[in-house]
């Protein structure tokens, strides 16, 4: 028998992102050894230009609103105030240097070897970088995430993507979003309260398609109101002008306002390109994700793929936990570990946070009919109503069948973004609202209106 060379691996991982790096920790836990390229910066997507400076924006943006609120209940605030963005910049980054350098010490504790490099599959054990260097693997993860798609129009390369609103040092001061999904709401209600006035163009006929209607339609009202601009069915066909004085041509040939900035937000796409997939034997779907079973295995055997480049749940513990248990199963001895994809909770970190898990009143209808139940609360926060500010939250479960069980939590409003995890857990273990119902109420909270519906 031939001695392993350096450059033989039990697990070789393409992606240092939220699944290559909880795979490759997690093999190594079980004791693989495993080598892990990532040409960027580590954490991927998420830790660099995505859930992680996004929610520092976000709270950014909710302290300039509770500044107001503040001001409004008589807390002597002198001047409008202005954040310091560079100042709040260098915070932020220093937090996510914090994060990288983290991730460097358990690679290293846990003797994890990292290659600053781009991977190409050559074949399901051959994995070579960059220069050249070949590393064999009796397993491959692949976990290369995703990019931001721009439209296919004219002039779209004048527009920024969501990776060029973290690279800002101060609000423009008119922004257009193009999207309605995700991260134009996210970016749009941050962008407001911290002083630019912003336009939403969506193609669809309402925000946030995968959500439930109702939520989305109280959210759009609170945008409106907070000066957001949201135009509808709007078809892109052109954005024109120069860098820092940009306008969208729409499909009938008007062009709008000017833009100090336009980012667009029209979803993302795997990144399977160029690295040898199919050329290897990896299947790919129409829109290039990789295909792959419930156990994340993908056509080709011994090579398994997790997260945004699967082009499921694309939210970051989704990419965690689908790498942990792939790696569970592959080095673990667990051979039924598989990622549960139902019932997964979300927050869209709009202005208040939307939250929710499970089925949509819509979908609770089309799967169940008639024995569908929905229970909702409509009331003001107390803060809110301290200061006299319209902002209202909005509640609402929805249950099915005659025990009433809990299919979907959907929660819009100051707070949510807290509360929901905890619900979630009650509602994958099969939580009916007689149990809500038999949980005494935090009084006085937001969250005591999900045990008091009825
Ligand atoms: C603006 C924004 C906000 C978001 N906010 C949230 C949020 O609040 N909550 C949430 O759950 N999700 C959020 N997401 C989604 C989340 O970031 C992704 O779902 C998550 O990062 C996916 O993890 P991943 O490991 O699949 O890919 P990534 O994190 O993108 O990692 C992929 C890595 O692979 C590397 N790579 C690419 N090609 C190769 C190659 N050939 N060889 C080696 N390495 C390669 C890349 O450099 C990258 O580092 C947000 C996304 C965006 C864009
Ligand atoms: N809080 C979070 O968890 C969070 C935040 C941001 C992003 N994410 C993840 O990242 C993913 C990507 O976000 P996203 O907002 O880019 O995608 P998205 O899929 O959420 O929304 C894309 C939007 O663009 C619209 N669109 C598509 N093509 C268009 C075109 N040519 N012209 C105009 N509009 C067009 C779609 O109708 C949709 O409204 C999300 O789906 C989500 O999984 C999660």
């Amino acid at each position: 028998m031939s001695t392993p060379s350096p450059l033989d691996f039990d697990l070789v991982v393409l992606g240092g992102g939220s699944g290559g790096l909880a795979g490759a920790f997690r093999a190594a836990q079980h004791g693989a050894r495993v080598a892990l390229l990532e040409p960027g910066e580590l954490g991927g997507t998420c830790v660099n230009v995505g859930c992680v400076p996004k929610k520092a924006m976000w709270l950014a943006s909710e302290l300039a609103e509770r500044i107001e609120l503040a001001s409004r209940l008589g807390f002597d605030v002198a001047d409008k105030p202005r954040l310091d963005w560079p100042a709040f910049i260098a915070s932020r980054q220093r937090y996510i240097h914090g994060i990288h350098a983290s991730y460097l010490r358990r690679l290293d504790a846990a003797g994890i070897a990292l290659l600053p490099a781009r991977g190409r599959l050559r074949d399901a054990h051959t994995v070579e970088c960059e220069n050249g260097t070949r590393l064999r693997a009796k397993h491959v993860l692949l976990a290369t995430g995703s990019s931001p798609r721009r439209p296919d129009v004219p002039g779209a390369e004048l527009a920024g993507i969501s990776d060029d609103f973290f690279a800002l040092c101060d609000a423009p001061e008119r922004v257009a979003l193009v999207g309605g999904g995700y991260i134009s709401v996210e970016l749009a209600g941050v962008l407001q309260a911290l002083g630019s006035r912003v336009d939403i163009y969506a193609r669809s006929p309402r925000l946030l398609g995968h959500a439930d209607a109702e939520l989305v339609e109280r959210l759009q009202e609170n945008y409106r109101q907070q000066g957001i601009g949201l135009h509808f069915g709007y078809r892109l066909a052109a954005i024109e002008g120069e860098p820092g004085e940009l306008r969208l041509r729409d499909a009938d040939g008007h062009a709008g306002d000017a833009y100090a900035q336009v980012i667009l937000a029209v979803g993302r796409g795997a990144n399977t390109a160029g690295i040898g997939l199919e050329e290897a034997g990896v299947e790919l779907d129409a829109d290039g994700n990789i295909v792959v079973d419930a156990f994340q295995r993908t056509s080709l055997p011994h090579v398994v793929a997790v997260g945004d480049v699967t082009g499921q749940v694309t939210l970051t513990p989704v990419a965690i936990a689908a790498a942990r248990r792939a790696m569970d199963r592959v080095f673990g001895g667990r051979a039924d570990a598989k990622l549960d994809y139902d019932d997964i909770p979300t927050v869209i970190f709009a202005h208040p946070p939307l939250a929710a898990v499970g089925l949509t009143e819509a979908q609770a209808r089309e799967r169940h009919g008639d024995d569908v139940h929905v229970y909702r609360s409509t009331f003001r926060p107390m803060l809110q109503a301290l200061a006299d500010r319209s902002q209202h939250s909005l509640f609402k479960l929805v249950c099915v069948g005659a025990e009433r069980r809990v299919a979907g939590i959907h929660l819009l409003g100051e707070g949510a973004d807290e509360i929901l995890q905890g619900f979630a857990v009650a509602l994958k273990k099969g939580l009916t609202l007689a149990d809500l119902h038999d949980t005494v109420a935090i009084h006085p909270t937001s969250a005591e209106e999900v045990v008091l519906m009825r």
